[in-house]
């Protein structure tokens, strides 16, 4: 089982999710920039150096979010979420095509991977992020 940790960035009620690089692995689909867990690591640090890493951006962890094995049949992983702040919406992709700051009536707008849908419907998670963003998920209009 791999263990990755994402951001769910937050930014006047608003989240980051990225897009991955054509070359990547599920190329394109949209994503929680994040990414494995190195040895020794914690979690915590990870996500922070991910951040980072891929954005050049600090980030204030909220809440660790609950944690989603997920099974995409050629890989298990476990994807463990952070909520977390940020005090702009500047930031460079380095790894990424694309960012987009969303608000979370609009996700399923987009080809989320699977890991991350089954992450935002979580009923534990889903009601940490309506609280947060005061929105609710699924769209009613
Ligand atoms: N970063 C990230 N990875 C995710 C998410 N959801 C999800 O299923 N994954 C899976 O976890 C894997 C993490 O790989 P990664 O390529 O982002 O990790 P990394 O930055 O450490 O990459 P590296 O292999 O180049 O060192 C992805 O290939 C994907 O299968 C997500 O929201 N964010």
């Amino acid at each position: 089982m791999i263990e990755v940790t994402c951001a769910i960035l937050l930014f006047e009620n608003k989240f980051l999710i990225t897009q991955r690089s054509a070359e990547a692995e599920h190329p394109l689909s949209w994503e929680f920039p994040g990414g494995k867990i190195k040895t020794g690591e914690s979690p915590e640090d990870c996500i922070l150096r991910e951040i980072n890493e891929e954005l050049e951006k600090e980030i204030e962890i909220l809440e660790k979010l609950k944690s989603i094995p997920f099974d995409y049949g050629f890989k298990k992983i476990k994807l463990i979420p952070f909520l977390c702040s940020t005090t702009s919406i500047q930031l460079k992709l380095k790894e990424h095509i694309q960012a987009k700051w969303i608000q979370l009536e609009d996700i399923s707008d987009f080809d989320l991977l699977d890991a991350d849908k089954k992450l935002i419907q979580h009923p534990v998670n889903k009601a940490i992020l309506e609280k947060y963003s005061g929105k609710q998920m699924d769209k009613t209009r």
